[in-house]
């Protein structure tokens, strides 16, 4: 063990496994967690070489081999449920890097389970329950992915054949993206544009097999493969796809919601936008991945700076580790503190989640619009927050973070499309404002709000000018969160009603408010995160200890986003520049309480060394040695002498040496 390590360790205000314990559930999920995890790290047939030294097509094939091995380890091991398969599957066998069944198990199953009828499941489920059909969920297209009003593929229903005709009109109707879909499925969901007797009914949900379960070759009207290299997601053959009149069955239509009966009746769903359930969970999830992605950069980048030692701080003394410099705290401290904030987050959107699923299920859909909106916010802010806290981490570890030894530029890579994926960022916090809108202007109508905009009611009175307050206080940060969010949304409404009233069509209004709209959505997102951290904290349960320094995280992560967005706080007056003023001071003071635990806090997170596959992260600290190790494994490192040599650089360099 690094010494430097080894002393931060013993120098912790707490002991990290009541953490670790806080964080999954306690001692027994804890244990299975790890049972999971090291099961699948120790497992001999899940190495492989670094992905790193490997050609694209190398890593597809490993990652499908390990993908395939990883399905029959499960039911050997009786490996079940969505908990278990994060810590086997996700994080153990593919160290959260993407596989060719991904789509499989993270859209198509669930959109089976969600969208068809209890005989559709009979026919279709145990069979991609079982793997003896691969799916994935295709969507998007070349022209349109945000639009999914503006998607070209078209079901058109055949009453005399009782068949859907499939159609791509268009080039940019080609189905593009969609995760194993270019080499590995056989089946998809498609969304397509359903019309009968001439008349579109928007997008619907169909089950359609695309390759042979003979030979795998297309079926006959299909166009299906790869879309090429991406910036990260080598092991993930996203795929075009393009159907020629392709005929399928009336009953392929996924019809729990709507219907269309034999003769072409069209039978409506309970809410149109039943249909993009799938992707409400998804999103919903996503506030996990991006908490977990941005807690393990984190844990390399902090490991890492008490390893590193750089500079003089003081002539003549010996140089310090990196974290001791208080800007490299400022760069990672607050991200350690938003990997917190935003797995607490992710806990309470999963419960959200499934309790509105319970209502949903039992036929009551006025949870969805909420439901919609808190997801889409919490998915948009936690990724934007992810993507930028994983590239300050990299930078934080200097020139070695680029490396990919470091681990750091495979976790960004791999992550960073969540800000893309499963709905624009901008476009999903546009969704979030746009129910903002409509409770802000129900509460004004004299409407009772509840839920998670009970609070738009009223925007607080602005206190007395030069009133100091405790901005350490957590309830006094809430206020303020919750006022600035209140005010934004109040605000933004103002701005386009005013937008309307000068004349322009309330499209128009919408979009010229639209920075302000992103603005106010925001800052809702990061009230619920904030208030969620400290509601966290209050549990009684929680040890002292561990509340002490969560407290500390908690202060930290409000402090830096008023700083951050002191703006939003000064404007109309609520917060002064005194208050701005103390919560840098706070900061500062948070930080140098903070750094005794830093190296315990990221131990918390409890991600070993497999599944960091980092160098830099190593628990043990031993960096130096590894980095050598790791390098002369590189492909290029195989020969001393590699073969271009005397291809080209020896007779040029000969020729070089003639002409002398
Ligand atoms: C942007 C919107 C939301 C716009 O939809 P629209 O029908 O034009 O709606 P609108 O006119 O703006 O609003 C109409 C209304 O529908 C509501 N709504 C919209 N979506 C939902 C929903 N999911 N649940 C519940 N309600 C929803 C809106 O809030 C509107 O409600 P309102 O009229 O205000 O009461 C939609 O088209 C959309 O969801 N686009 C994003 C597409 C997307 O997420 N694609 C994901 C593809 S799969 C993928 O990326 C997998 C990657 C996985 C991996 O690799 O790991
Ligand atoms: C790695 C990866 C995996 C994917 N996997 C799948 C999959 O399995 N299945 C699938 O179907 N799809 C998949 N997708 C596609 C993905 O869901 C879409 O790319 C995503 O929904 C964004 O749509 P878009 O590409 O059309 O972006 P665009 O909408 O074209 O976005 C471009 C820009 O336009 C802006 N914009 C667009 N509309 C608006 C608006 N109304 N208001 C303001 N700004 C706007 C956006 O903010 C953005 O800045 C995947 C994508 C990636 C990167």
């Amino acid at each position: 063990m690094n010494p430097d390590l080894k002393k931060e360790r013993d120098g912790a205000s707490f002991d990290p496994e009541k953490i670790v314990n806080l964080l999954y559930g306690g001692p027994d999920r804890v244990k299975r967690k790890r049972k999971l995890e090291s099961l699948a790290l120790n497992d001999p047939d899940f190495q492989h070489e670094d992905l790193n030294f490997m050609s694209r097509e190398q890593q597809y094939e490993t990652q499908l081999k390990k993908s395939i091995m990883v399905v029959q380890k499960q039911e050997k091991h009786g490996i079940m449920g969505p908990e278990d398969s994060a810590h086997y599957v996700y994080n153990g066998a593919f160290k959260a890097m993407a596989g060719p069944f991904g789509l499989h198990t993270s859209m198509f199953l669930p959109t089976l389970r969600g969208q068809a009828t209890d005989e559709q499941k009979d026919k279709w489920l145990k069979m991609a329950e079982n793997y003896a059909i691969i799916g994935t969920y295709a969507q998007t297209e070349m022209g349109h992915g945000t639009f999914l009003r503006g998607l070209e593929t078209t079901a058109t229903y055949d009453p005399h054949t009782q068949e859907f005709d499939l159609h791509t009109p268009t080039p940019t109707g080609t189905k593009w993206w969609p995760g194993c879909l270019g080499k590995t499925s056989n089946y998809c969901v498609l969304m397509a544009q359903l019309y009968i007797h001439g008349k579109s009914y928007g997008p619907h949900p169909f089950m359609v097999q695309i390759r042979s379960l003979e030979d795998h070759k297309p079926l006959p009207g299909v166009t299906v493969g790869d879309i090429g290299p991406k910036f990260g997601y080598a092991g993930n053959d996203n795929g075009f796809l393009r159907f020629d009149h392709v005929r399928i069955p009336r009953d392929n239509m996924l019809m729990k919601y709507s219907r269309v009966e034999p003769d072409g009746t069209y039978v409506k769903p309970p809410s149109s936008k039943l249909a993009y359930g799938t992707m409400v969970q998804v999103r919903s999830f996503i506030v996990s991945e991006a908490a977990e992605s941005l807690a393990k950069a984190v844990t390399i980048a902090t490991r890492y700076s008490c390893v590193r030692r750089q500079s003089e701080m003081k002539p003549g003394h010996p140089e310090p580790q990196v974290l001791d410099y208080v800007t490299q705290q400022y760069k990672l401290f607050p991200y350690l503190a938003a990997a917190y904030a935003f797995m607490f987050a992710a806990r309470a959107m999963v419960s959200v989640y499934f309790r509105s699923m319970e209502r949903i299920t039992r036929g009551d859909i006025t949870v969805l619009p909420e439901l919609h909106a808190l997801s889409s916010g919490l998915k948009s802010l936690s990724s934007w927050v992810m993507n930028a806290g994983i590239e300050e981490c990299r930078m934080a570890c200097g020139g070695h973070g680029y490396s990919h030894a470091s681990g750091i530029p495979s976790i960004y890579a791999e992550h960073t499309p969540a800000a893309t994926y499963e709905g624009e960022n901008t476009v999903l916090m546009l969704q979030t404002a746009r129910y903002l809108m409509k409770s802000y202007s129900q509460s004004v109508q004299g409407e009772k709000l509840a839920g998670s905009v009970a609070y738009l009611a009223g925007v607080q009175p602005v206190p007395v000018a030069g009133r100091t307050r405790d901005v350490l206080d957590l309830q006094v940060l809430i206020e303020a969160y919750q006022h600035r969010a209140a005010r934004l949304v109040h605000e933004a409404a103002l701005q386009l009603r005013k937008e309307q009233q000068a004349g322009k069509d309330q499209p128009d209004a919408w979009n010229a408010t639209s920075v302000d709209l992103v603005k106010a959505a925001t800052a809702h997102s990061q009230y619920f995160v904030v208030k969620n951290f400290a509601a966290r904290l209050a549990d009684p349960a929680v040890d002292s200890s561990v509340r002490a320094v969560l407290t500390s995280l908690c202060q930290l992560h409000a402090l830096h986003g008023v700083v951050n967005n002191s703006g939003d706080f000064l404007e109309d007056g609520y917060m002064t520049g005194t208050d701005i003023r103390q919560a840098r001071r706070h900061i500062n003071a948070l930080m140098a309480k903070l750094r005794p635990d830093a190296v315990a806090l990221v131990d918390a997170f409890d991600y070993p060394d497999g599944i960091l596959n980092s160098i830099l992260g190593r628990y043990d600290g031993n960096v130096y040695e590894h980095l050598l190790e790791w390098a002369k494994a590189s492909p290029l490192n195989k020969t001393d002498v590699h073969q271009s040599y005397h291809k080209y650089l020896k007779p040029f360099l000969q020729a070089n040496r003639a002409k002398l």
